[in-house]
């Protein structure tokens, strides 16, 4: 509940994924808050007009301070925005902003997807109750090493989205993410699995630990997966790091193999990549 200590621990954190050698750094959905519909507001931040002042936006400025003190591309979790210019007057969004190594915001992406589901007995969440939901696909051009995607967590479970980043270039989808103790074991691994397969590219879930006082319990087990769908790394519930190397040409490997990218029949069904909404 402590968003100081959270920023705090978060730049401990990112340091020592600095130092050890990672290039591109990964933060939890909500990194900052708890997770629940009644904080969302309370936690709220402004980002625009941007950049925002210290004191509309401590996190904007935390995270981007971070990734040029560690040097690194940040993608900074997902935090609860207010934007105060909308027309609907005060809408409240799940975002993500991405720094790159100078400290520059490089990306924003609103959650596109809302976490509404009713599984009786099991859990219920409505995050559409207090949260407006995100319009674009988010893809991002990272000049040493190429494309990368983010989407939050539930936008997972929409191939779609995965395939039109993937189809414009994408070798890593990213998703910070906080699923639960009954879809966490149901879906987490199978979906980032899927959405590999599917793509043949990497695909990196970053989770909150496990907090079994929060009123919302979040699965863990933060992820990467390589474009042949092989979990490359899985942490358990509690906090960790994970460091994971990509390898250069494991992706053409992978479609050599599997020519799903020469195979596709247009003819018979729509390139959902070409002709829908898209803004790089
Ligand atoms: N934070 C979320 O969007 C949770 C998504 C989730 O748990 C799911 O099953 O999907």
């Amino acid at each position: 509940a402590d968003k100081a200590h959270n920023l705090s621990h978060a730049r401990t954190k990112v340091l020592e994924a600095a130092k050890a050698g990672a290039k591109l750094v990964v933060l939890p959905e909500c990194f900052n808050s708890p997770y629940g519909t009644k904080y969302f507001d309370k936690y709220a931040e402004t980002l625009l007009p941007s950049p925002p002042s210290e004191e509309q936006s401590p996190s904007f400025h935390a995270l981007s301070k971070l990734a040029k003190e560690a040097n690194v591309y940040l993608v900074g979790g997902s935090i609860p925005e207010r934007d105060e210019g909308s027309k609907d007057d005060k809408k409240l969004y799940n975002t993500s902003l991405t720094f790159a190594p100078s400290g520059e915001l490089l990306a924003t992406h609103r959650k596109v997807h809302l976490f509404d589901i009713d599984i009786p007995g099991k859990i219920k969440f409505k995050e559409s109750e207090v949260l407006s939901p995100g319009n674009k696909i988010t893809l991002l051009d990272l000049p040493e090493y190429g494309k990368i995607a983010i989407a939050i967590c539930y936008d997972i479970r929409f191939p779609e989205l995965a395939t039109i980043a993937a189809r414009k270039g994408a070798f890593l989808l990213l998703y910070p993410g906080a699923f639960n103790l009954t879809t966490g074991a149901l879906h987490w691994e199978l979906l980032a699995r899927a959405r590999a397969t599917d793509n043949q590219v990497y695909v990196g879930l970053c989770s909150p630990a496990r907090a079994m006082k929060a009123e919302y319990n979040a699965w863990g087990h933060s992820m990467v997966v390589d474009p042949n769908a092989a979990v490359l790394e899985q942490l358990d519930e509690k906090e960790g790091t994970l460091i994971q190397e990509l390898q250069a040409g494991k992706i053409e490997e992978t479609r050599k193999g599997v020519p799903l990218y020469g195979q596709r029949r247009f003819d018979v069904y729509p390139d959902v990549s070409r002709g829908g909404k898209f803004e790089e």
